[in-house]
């Protein structure tokens, strides 16, 4: 990538600073929530108030870049994907836990604003955690690994079941544990920074994955579908691991169904 990017990069850990300080503010004060898809699909007034001050900051520095937000795609904005320079903002992923914030395409920022833990990552550059170049595990035996997942937020009862009988058989692989940190983003950290092997989960948005995705790639480890081809970042399933044979191992477990796709046409949704 051509250091010519190293000012958006700049911009975009700013920025993750600053909302990080909103949110820690809001943690004290902020139990107003409201639902999205469902109710369990939760929202705050931090959420838009976070997503709209990184649009109006991204905006006054660079009028030309472009913006997939979670809560603007909510309020009816398109989900488009084009080559232009493209955030992709969730304002701060797994609100249920009050957790962090993402970004990007070819560089992605995870600010985890509790613990102070800002990850970056740049295409062909590298992960960092404060700094601290991120490596996955060398792990090679599955009984050995632990795998991160979450529950989502579908509650449809075929899904459901495919959920817990994906889990059940991966438990039962075995593994060594299975972990859940609540937020997307944060599962895919722990997979660059080589806490856990593997993570996966059907059900995220582009939102959710797009800057801890590229962390996992920067820091060794591979992506792919839930069925084991090349991973489609607008079809809301996603695993992430090591390497090849763990996540090979853990696609021969899972279940998979197809939720509505981020870039499907409005009318459909
Ligand atoms: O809290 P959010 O942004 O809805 O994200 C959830 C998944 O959709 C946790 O990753
Ligand atoms: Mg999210
Ligand atoms: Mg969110």
């Amino acid at each position: 990538m051509a250091e010519q990017w190293q000012d958006v990069l700049d911009h975009a850990v700013a920025v993750a600073q600053k909302a990080g300080k909103v949110v820690r503010e809001a943690l004290q004060s902020d139990r107003k929530v409201s639902t999205k898809s469902s109710s369990i699909d939760l929202v705050t007034q931090t959420d838009q108030k976070v997503e709209q001050l990184i649009i109006q900051s991204v905006k006054e520095t660079f009028p030309a870049h472009r913006f997939i937000g979670e809560e603007s795609v909510a309020a009816g904005e398109p989900c488009d994907l084009t080559d232009e320079p493209t955030w992709i903002i969730d304002p701060i992923d797994g609100t249920t836990n009050f957790f962090p914030l993402a970004f990007l395409l070819i560089m992605g920022v995870v600010y985890s604003c509790l613990e102070d833990k800002m990850f970056v990552a740049r295409r062909g550059k590298g992960a960092f955690c404060n700094g601290k170049q991120l490596r996955v595990s060398d792990q090679k035996d599955i009984h050995c690994s632990i795998v991160a997942t979450e529950f989502g937020s579908n509650r449809d009862g075929g899904a459901v079941e495919k959920i817990f009988s994906s889990l059940r058989k991966v438990v039962c692989l075995p593994v060594h544990g299975v972990r859940g940190a609540g937020s997307a983003a944060i599962n895919l950290c722990l997979v660059a920074s080589g806490c856990v092997e593997a993570y996966y989960e059907i059900g995220v948005h582009v939102w959710d994955v797009a800057a801890g995705a590229l962390m996992v790639t920067e820091a060794g480890g591979v992506l792919m579908d839930v069925e084991g081809g090349a991973l489609d970042m607008m079809s809301r399933r996603i695993l992430a691991a090591n390497n090849r044979h763990i996540a090979e191992q853990i696609v021969g477990q899972i279940q998979a169904f197809t939720p509505q796709r981020d870039d499907a046409p409005p009318q459909q949704q």
